[in-house]
């Protein structure tokens, strides 16, 4: 994956022209490519630490090469993306190492303890909230190693009586779908970051996938952790479920490097599905439908895939506010808002699953839109952040956020956070959808698109502080599944309380006393 891009080059399409003309009807369109040629910083580390690193590891796996340290520099925030295509490659890693197992890794921390040296595990890179971006300066230390997990990418025990897989950390999404497919299984974790994303980086930020409905999210499948740490070896997990105490399993879940480095997962798996179908639903208003959510859950009648989009959101993804969404729906009653709803498993539960579930909707009052909208929702489902890099090779800037929040506080959020975008970022056009359903509340993900201007990041950055400051004001999470990072550090405290961010440093003390893992990450 380019450092200034999403994904595959292969597959960026560019925007076609009928998208550039509507998008141009809204945003000034003006090319922005980014820069390629900017160098690398030189890297701090003197010749003999990064010898002794060669000791350890052999000399193919650490990599002081330009193009590699770019390619492992920041995440894939919007931010990150403007960053690079500035040509700011200021958060490169000094080196980049390549550990084949659990043994390396603690080498390599062990190395690294002695000689003050931060280390950045790096999965698939896709971090959105700055959880690759090390401050060695704040920690006292010499430099950034960027621990690269993707060889560590092997299916270590399969447990098929109790349904439950061991992966090492560095396999990408579907990879570890592969790797299960030969043995009729499945994980069913689908974020959109699928195609990079990691098992350990799935692990280390408690993401969330699209089928989170069915499910659930990452960190509720993992059943068991291996974890290397600068004082030693964690090895957590051997039961499902027990009263030993606190369950440590969940301090480690959503560390995001700032506690071990994550070795080995064991998840809960399930069979692959025999049957898919998804469809679409359609609702007078953002609330009507997110109460039909609501409703759902907590009749514990949940599908497999469920997301409601608002009425701009709506209107924007079909492209023809004539369809669906915009100004009167087909029965002249307002703007309409899509549902998408997605059954997965055998015949028989998916066609229970789904008369139950289409009759509660249709008492909710949802009109039922066949299969088409669920078609082109499974077709595009991975294809936005190749949308994102055209938008922003074209002018427009585009950036995404999250937040979670109890059903009761669901509407005084989603007016909070969408006024506070408006107004930071005049002509912004502010999208929204549901996410992720529970009984007792949901996830709002919003999506902003603003004329980029000279200067897309400063005009960006005010924005996302006012939205954060809005979730906080609103009594919601900082975060549902992007995870803290730097960049929502600063509304971490406002979350857990002072004693719970004192709880977060004493264990970052006893577990990583020198400081050296993601330092300025996460903890406040
Ligand atoms: C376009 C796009 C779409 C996205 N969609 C979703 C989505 O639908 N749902 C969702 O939940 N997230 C989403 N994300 C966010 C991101 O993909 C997730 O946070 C993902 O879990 C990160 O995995 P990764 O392997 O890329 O981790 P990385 O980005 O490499 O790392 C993330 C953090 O975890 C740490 N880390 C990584 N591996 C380990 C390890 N083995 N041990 C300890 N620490 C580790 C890193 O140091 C870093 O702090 C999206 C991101 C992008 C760019």
């Amino acid at each position: 994956m380019p450092a200034t891009r999403w994904g595959d080059p292969a597959h960026a399409t560019g925007l076609p022209d009928g998208v550039r003309d509507l998008v141009g009807l809204v945003f000034p369109i003006k090319d922005t490519p980014a820069r390629e040629d900017v160098a690398v910083p030189a890297s701090r580390l003197a010749d003999e630490l990064v010898a002794g690193l060669r000791e350890l590891l052999g000399e193919d796996n650490v990599v002081t090469d330009d193009g590699v340290r770019r390619l492992r520099t920041r995440g894939k925030s919007t931010p990150d993306l403007l960053r690079q295509r500035a040509g700011d490659l200021g958060d490169a890693p000094d080196v980049v190492v390549r550990p084949g197992g659990h043994d390396d890794v603690v080498a390599v921390l062990a190395w690294a303890q002695e000689n003050r040296v931060a280390v950045v595990p790096f999965g698939g890179g896709t971090a959105v909230t700055g959880g690759l971006v090390a401050d060695p300066d704040a920690a006292g230390l010499v430099g950034v190693v960027s621990l690269d997990l993707g060889r560590m990418r092997g299916l270590l025990a399969l447990d098929a009586v109790s349904s439950t897989a061991t992966f090492e950390p560095g396999l990408r999404g579907p990879e570890a779908e592969a790797l299960l497919a030969q043995h009729g299984l499945m994980l069913g974790h689908f974020p959109q970051s699928f195609e990079y994303a990691t098992i350990g980086g799935f692990a280390a930020t408690r993401s969330s996938g699209q089928s989170s409905a069915g499910y659930g999210r990452f960190d509720a499948m993992v059943v068991a952790l291996r974890v290397a740490t600068p004082v030693g070896e964690v090895r957590l997990g051997v039961s499902p479920a027990n009263a030993s105490g606190p369950d440590l399993r969940e301090l480690f879940l959503g560390s995001e490097g700032a506690f071990g480095v994550i070795t080995e997962v064991t998840v809960r798996v399930r069979p692959l599905p025999e049957v898919k179908e998804y469809e679409g639903w359609r609702w007078r208003s953002f609330a009507e439908g997110a109460d039909a959510m609501r409703q759902l859950a907590q009749a514990d009648l949940l599908p497999t895939v469920l997301r409601l989009s608002d009425e701009n959101e709506t209107a924007i993804n079909l492209a023809d506010p004539e369809a669906i969404g915009g100004e009167g729906g087909a029965d002249g009653e307002g703007p309409g808002c899509l549902m998408v709803v997605g059954y997965e498993g055998t015949p028989a539960a998916v066609a229970a699953k789904k008369a139950a579930v289409t009759a509660a909707l249709t008492a909710l009052g949802g009109a039922p839109q066949g299969s088409g909208p669920g078609a082109a929702w499974a077709h595009g489902r991975f294809d936005a952040p190749y949308l994102r890099d055209s938008l922003l090779d074209n002018g427009v800037l585009v950036e995404t956020l999250e937040t979670v929040a109890f059903w009761s506080n669901r509407e005084n959020l989603y007016t909070r956070v969408k006024t506070a975008l408006e107004q930071a970022l005049p002509g912004a056009m502010v999208l929204c959808h549901v996410s992720h359903v529970y009984a007792t509340g949901c996830s709002l993900y919003f999506t902003v698109a603003a004329p980029g201007g000279e200067d897309p990041l400063a005009a960006w950055l005010p924005a996302k502080a006012a939205a954060c400051e809005a979730i906080v004001a609103a009594g919601a999470s900082i975060t549902h599944h992007h995870a803290v990072g730097t960049d929502h550090k600063p509304y971490l405290t406002a979350e857990i309380g002072e004693v719970g961010a004192e709880v977060l440093r004493a264990v970052k003390k006893a577990v990583d006393p020198t400081g050296i893992l993601n330092p300025g990450v996460l903890i406040p």
